[in-house]
């Protein structure tokens, strides 16, 4: 059986995401997301799971860091779940005002509006994941905190929800990717026949080059390769230095994609391929996202 690393505790929102790139896998919690490309990079697992981006915080950096610094692990699917944030609290506690919410940095973050209007007063303190701090509240309701997490972490560990649907924005999602070194094929991809293809490329431009990003750019444009994303990163060797990170709305094939590549490799610029894809978005929150 296909085992796969995730975030854990179990009830965070990337084991649901796991769940709906794979029902049959073998599911192994790591304590974070370095562990869990450690982990594929190791051979302890067969895939990893791990957020790439959301809708209201933006890119999910520390994955991004490790993908392009640490690891050549491809990315082979890519899914988009709804993301539905909860205000959980101990049955204990129920109706006390809490002194503190605990959550992931990036649950705490895609509530701040409803943080700032109804618990501006307690300590928000962050946790490695969302279904970490519903464990620990269970674990100890002395403490006084409410928590962030979603359906699945309430269910799991035996919190009441006290307010639902807390984030900022309605349409709130997270990007998934997943990670394997020998895609078996087992990723649930391939049963979702709307995904579309995607390839994920690293840039580094000529330090010496003007209009060097604009010749990159214009690769793509003139073979009417559509970009849905480009970000830059710092390649941490000093201030001003960066690489991109671009996803390209089409398949790795043989003429188009390698076209470009190759254009932009002739004026100097380094590239590196992080995976050619099927993507997907799931809409609504249903059995398998909860
Ligand atoms: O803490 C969790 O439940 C996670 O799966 C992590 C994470 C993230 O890293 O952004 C994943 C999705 C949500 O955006 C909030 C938190």
């Amino acid at each position: 059986m296909e085992k796969i690393a995730y975030l854990g505790p179990e009830g965070t929102f990337t084991e649901v995401a796991a769940t709906a790139f794979s029902k049959s896998a073998e599911r192994f919690p790591y304590r974070d997301i370095p562990s869990c490309l450690q982990a594929l990079a190791n051979d302890e697992v067969d895939g990893a799971v791990v957020p790439l981006e959301n809708t209201i915080e933006g890119s999910v950096n520390i994955t991004l860091d490790h993908l392009v610094h640490k690891h050549n692990l491809p990315i082979v699917g890519e899914l988009a779940i709804p993301i539905a944030q909860h205000l959980l609290v101990h049955p204990n506690n129920g109706g006390r005002s809490m002194k503190a919410v605990y959550s992931h940095p990036h649950a705490l973050a895609q509530c701040h509006d409803y943080l700032s209007n109804h618990l501006a007063a307690a300590e928000w303190m962050h946790a490695s994941s969302t279904a970490k701090a519903a464990q620990e509240i269970a674990e100890d309701p002395s403490l006084e905190r409410a928590v962030i997490a979603n359906r699945l972490a309430a269910k799991k560990y035996g919190l009441t929800i006290a307010a639902e649907n807390i984030h900022d924005f309605v349409n709130n999602h997270t990007r998934f990717v997943f990670l394997s070194r020998r895609n078996t094929g087992n990723t649930s991809m391939e049963n979702r026949p709307n995904a579309n293809k995607k390839t994920t490329i690293v840039v580094t431009l000529p330090s010496d080059y003007s209009g060097a990003l604009h010749q990159v750019l214009s690769a793509f444009a003139w073979r009417k390769l559509n970009l849905s994303k480009i970000e830059s990163r710092p390649m941490k060797t000093g201030i001003g230095h960066y690489f991109f990170i671009i996803d390209i709305d089409h398949e790795y094939d043989d003429v188009l994609v390698p076209g470009a590549l190759e254009e932009i490799k002739a004026i100097g610029c380094g590239t590196r391929l992080l995976g050619s894809y099927p993507s997907a978005v799931i809409h609504e929150e249903t059995e398998s996202t909860v």
